[in-house]
C-alpha cells in the first residue's frame, strides 16, 4: 500500500498520492464504513491524539493526514524549521486503539487508525505554491469577512492557506458514491469524509472551516460534521499542547504557561462585569508580572504579547463590553491571545458562555 520507498515502516497503510488514497476510500465506501478525518501537520502530541480518540469512538474508520502546508506560512514564518517527526508520529498513532461495543457484533471490537495520507507538495499544489500570495497560481479558497480578526490580524494570509488545503484534503477523500444509494444519502453523499475533527486550540480556524463548509454547500462534511474538540493541556501547568512548543528553551518552558494564566485573569475580569479594555489590562498585568519575576530569577527569555482579544464566535467581530450579554441564546464570546516567548508564538483561548454551542 505504501507508495513511497523512503517512508518509515508502518502497520497503518500510508498513502502519498490522491489516486491511491481515493482507491482505498472507494473500497471502504463500498464496505459501507463511516470515516472520521483528522487533518494535521504532524509532530503529533496528546492534542492530536485527543482528536483521533474522538474519531475512533464515533466512526468505523479513522484517517489522518500529515502535511506541512506551505500556503499557510507567510514568507517570514517557520516553514523550513517546522518540526517534521514522521517515524515518531506513526509510532504514536499506531499505539492508539479503542475498544467499542458494536451492536451488530457479539464481542467488543478494537478500533485503530486505518490510514494516513501523506501527500507531497506537488500532489496538493499541481500548479506549484509560493508563500508570496501575489506570486501564487491556481485555485485558492478565501472565507471573506472571517479571516482578518484575531489570528488573521497577525497572520493575514494564514486562513486563505488553511481553507485552501482543507478543501483539497476534503476533496482528496472524495469518492463518487451514487447519491441515489440509501447509505450514500444518509451519509451526505459519501463524497468527502463523514466527520472531520479540529482542535479548540485553533478555535478561529475550526469555526472558519465550519463556515466554509456552510458557504460552499459542502455535504461531506456538512458544517454539523465539523467537530471541535477541547484543548488538551499540560496537566502540570495548563499550557496548551502545540507542536511549536518543541521550539521552547528550558527557560521558555518556565514562562510559557503565562498565556493561559493571563487569559484566566481576563476571564475573571469579564465575569466581574468589566469591559474588554479592562479584561485586556488584567491579562497584560499578569504577563508584565511574570516578565519581572523571570528577570529577577535570571531567566534568559523574552516575552512579547501579540494580542488579547474578545470576539463574537459567530461573526468574529470585537466585543467591547457586557452589553453583549451571554446566556441570552446568543453565540458565546471567544477570549483569545497570542504570546511570543522568544521566537515561539503561542496561542490559546477560553470560550465565555455556553461552550456546547461550539464544542461538539
Ligand atoms: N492542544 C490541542 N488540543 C486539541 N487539539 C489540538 C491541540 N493542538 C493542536 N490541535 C489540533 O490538531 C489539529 C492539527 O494541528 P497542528 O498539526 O497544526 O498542531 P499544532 O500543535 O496546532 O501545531 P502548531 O504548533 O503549528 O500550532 C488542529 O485541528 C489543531 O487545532
Ligand atoms: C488544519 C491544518 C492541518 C491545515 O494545514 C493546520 O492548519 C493545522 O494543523 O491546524
Ligand atoms: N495549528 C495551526 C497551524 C499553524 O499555525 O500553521
Amino acid at each position: 500500500m505504501s507508495t513511497q520507498a523512503k517512508l518509515p515502516p508502518s502497520s497503518i497503510p500510508l498513502f502519498t498520492t490522491v489516486s491511491s488514497f481515493r482507491e482505498w476510500r472507494r473500497k471502504v465506501y463500498d464496505e459501507r464504513k463511516s470515516v472520521g478525518f483528522v487533518a494535521t501537520m504532524g509532530a503529533l502530541h496528546e492534542g492530536h491524539l485527543s482528536l483521533v480518540r474522538k474519531s475512533l469512538a464515533e466512526n468505523d474508520l479513522t484517517v489522518m493526514s500529515i502535511f506541512v502546508n506551505p500556503a499557510q506560512f507567510a514568507p517570514h514564518e517557520d516553514l523550513a524549521t517546522y518540526p517534521r517527526t514522521l517515524p515518531g508520529d506513526l509510532e504514536l498513532l499506531t499505539a492508539e486503539s479503542m475498544m467499542v461495543v458494536n451492536p451488530s457484533a457479539s464481542e467488543p471490537i478494537t478500533r485503530k487508525a486505518s490510514a494516513v495520507f501523506l501527500p507531497t507538495v506537488s500532489e496538493m499544489y499541481p500548479s506549484g505554491i509560493s508563500q508570496d500570495t501575489s506570486a501564487q497560481k491556481g485555485a485558492f479558497v478565501e472565507v471573506k469577512g472571517y479571516g482578518h480578526q484575531m489570528e488573521g490580524q497577525s497572520r493575514p494570509t494564514f486562513f486563505r492557506g488553511v481553507a485552501t488545503i482543507v478543501t483539497k484534503l476534503f476533496n482528496a477523500i472524495e469518492v463518487s458514491g451514487a447519491l441515489s444509494d440509501p447509505f450514500s444519502r444518509s451519509h451526505g453523499g459519501a463524497r468527502q469524509p463523514t466527520n472531520a475533527y479540529f482542535g479548540q486550540k485553533d478555535i478561529q480556524q475550526a469555526l472558519l472551516l465550519r463556515r466554509m463548509c456552510k458557504d460552499l454547500l459542502l455535504s461531506h462534511p456538512d458544517p454539523s460534521h465539523v467537530h471541535i474538540v477541547p484543548t488538551a493541556r499540560d496537566p502540570t501547568n495548563g499550557l496548551a499542547l502545540s507542536s511549536r512548543n518543541a521550539y521552547l528553551t528550558s527557560d521558555g518552558k518556565k514562562v510559557a504557561p503565562t498565556l493561559k494564566e493571563a487569559l484566566t485573569a481576563a476571564e475573571s475580569a469579564w465575569n466581574e462585569g468589566l469591559t474588554k479594555r479592562e479584561c485586556v489590562l488584567r491579562a497584560e498585568q499578569v504577563i508584565d508580572a511574570k516578565r519581572t519575576q523571570a528577570r529577577s530569577e535570571g531567566l534568559e527569555v523574552e516575552m512579547r504579547l501579540d494580542y488579547v482579544q474578545l470576539n463574537d464566535s459567530g461573526t468574529f467581530e470585537v466585543v467591547e463590553d457586557q452589553s453583549r450579554r451571554l446566556g441570552d441564546g446568543s453565540d458565546p464570546v471567544i477570549l483569545s491571545g497570542a504570546l511570543w516567548v522568544d521566537k515561539t508564538r503561542l496561542i490559546d483561548n477560553i470560550i465565555l458562555g455556553d461552550q456546547s454551542r461550539i464544542l461538539a
